[in-house]
C-alpha cells in the first residue's frame, strides 16, 4: 500500500503562499532570539516555511479551544483550561530540538497571551548505571532504553491540568540523565514535546505517548545528510569538552582527532542508523505534518495528513 496516499505534498513555493512572510513582520528582536538559538538557520526558511506553520497550528489550536468549551457545555461542565500539546519526532541529530525551540519562538510571537514551555523525552531514558545494569548500554534510544511508563504518566499529569508537574533531563555533555535537575511544567497553554520516542507504540502498554498529542511533526531527511550533521554535532561537542573535563567527550577532545571521529561514526552506523531504520522511521506515517530537509537542513517539501 502506498505510504503517502493519505497525505497532501507541498512544495516549499506552494506552501509559502498559503501565508506569505509580510504577514507577519519580525522585528530586530526576533531575529535576534533565533539567531541565539543557532546562527544557522536561515532566516528564508523561517519566513517560507515556519511561519506558514505556525499560522497552520494557530488555527487548529483554535479549533481545540472551540472544541474545549462545545465539549464542557455539553457535559454541563465548567471550561477547563487544558494544554494543547505538539509532538516532534524523528532521528537522532535531525534537528528536532533546534525546530522546537524556534516554532516556540514564533508561537510567542503570533499568541503573546499563552504560555508556551518545551521539553525533550531524553530525560526519560533510563540512566547509564540502569542501562548497564540491563545489559543495554549500547541501546540507548531504542525503545526499551526509557522509562515509557514514566513518561505516559508526566503526560497524563500535564493534560490533566496538574500544576508543577516535574520531568526528569538528559545532558549531551554528561551524557546521562540528570536527576538532581528536573524541569517544571507548570500548567502551561501549548507544550512541545520532542524526542525519537514520541510516535513509538510500546508494545507493553495499553496507552501511545501520541495519545496525548493534540498535532505531530515528523522531521525527515535522507540517512546520509543526517550521519553529516550528527558529525557536526559531535564536532561541536568536542569543541565545548576541550575545556573541561567532567565532560563526557573531554578524552575525546584530547586525544587523537581521527580516532575520535571514527568511533562516532561507528556509534551512528551501529546505533542511531539502525535505531533510525527499525524503531523511528517506520512511525513517520503516524504525523500530522512531514517536514522534508534537504541539505543545509533547508525543509524542501512539506506532507500534510489529509485527516
Ligand atoms: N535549521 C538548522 N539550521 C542549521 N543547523 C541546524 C538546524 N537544525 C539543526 N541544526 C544543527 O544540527 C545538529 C542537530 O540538531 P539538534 O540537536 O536540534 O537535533 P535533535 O534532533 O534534537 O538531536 P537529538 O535527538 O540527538 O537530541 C545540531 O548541530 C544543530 O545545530
Ligand atoms: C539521547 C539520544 C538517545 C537521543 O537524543 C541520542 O542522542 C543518543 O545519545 N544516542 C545514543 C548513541 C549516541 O551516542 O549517539
Amino acid at each position: 500500500m502506498d505510504e503517502w496516499m493519505n497525505y497532501e505534498q507541498f512544495d516549499r513555493q506552494t506552501w509559502h503562499a498559503f501565508f506569505p512572510a509580510d504577514t507577519v513582520r519580525l522585528n530586530q528582536e526576533n531575529l535576534d532570539d533565533i539567531k541565539s538559538l543557532n546562527d544557522r538557520i536561515s532566516i528564508e526558511d523561517v519566513k517560507d516555511v515556519y511561519l506558514p506553520l505556525i499560522k497552520l497550528l494557530q488555527l487548529h489550536y483554535q479549533n481545540f479551544l472551540e472544541w474545549q468549551m462545545q465539549k464542557a457545555n455539553f457535559l454541563r461542565q465548567p471550561v477547563r483550561r487544558v494544554p494543547y500539546i505538539i509532538g516532534i519526532a524523528g532521528s537522532v541529530a535531525v534537528g528536532k530540538s533546534t525546530i522546537a525551540r524556534l516554532l516556540s519562538i514564533l508561537l510567542n510571537k503570533l499568541l503573546p497571551d499563552k504560555r508556551v514551555e518545551l521539553m525533550t523525552t531524553d530525560g526519560f531514558l533510563y540512566s547509564n548505571a540502569e542501562l548497564k545494569r540491563r545489559g543495554i548500554m549500547d541501546r540507548k534510544g531504542f525503545p526499551e532504553s526509557y522509562d515509557m511508563e514514566k513518561l505516559l504518566k508526566f503526560l497524563n499529569d500535564v493534560k490533566a491540568g496538574e500544576p508543577v508537574v516535574k520531568a526528569p533531563t538528559y545532558s549531551h555533555q554528561v551524557y546521562d540523565v540528570q536527576p538532581d535537575k528536573p524541569l517544571v511544567i507548570d500548567r502551561p497553554d501549548i507544550l512541545i514535546v520532542e524526542g525519537i520516542n514520541t510516535l513509538q507504540l510500546p508494545t507493553n502498554q495499553r496507552l501511545y505517548v501520541s495519545d496525548y498529542f493534540d498535532w505531530s511533526i515528523y522531521v525527515d531527511a535522507d540517512p546520509d545528510l543526517i550521519e553529516c550533521w550528527y558529525l557536526q554535532r559531535f564536532d561541536l561537542l568536542l569543541k565545548t569538552a576541550f575545556t573541561d573535563p567532567s565532560n563526557y567527550y573531554y578524552p575525546y577532545s584530547k586525544g587523537n582527532r581521527d580516532d575520535a571521529f571514527k568511533m562516532a561514526k561507528e556509534v551512528w552506523q551501529t546505533v542511531d542508523l539502525p535505531n533510525l531504520k527499525d524503531f523511528i522511521l517506520p512511525t513517520k506515517t503516524r504525523a500530522n505534518l512531514i517536514l522534508h530537509k534537504t541539505h543545509g537542513h533547508v525543509v524542501d517539501r512539506l506532507y500534510l495528513r489529509r485527516d
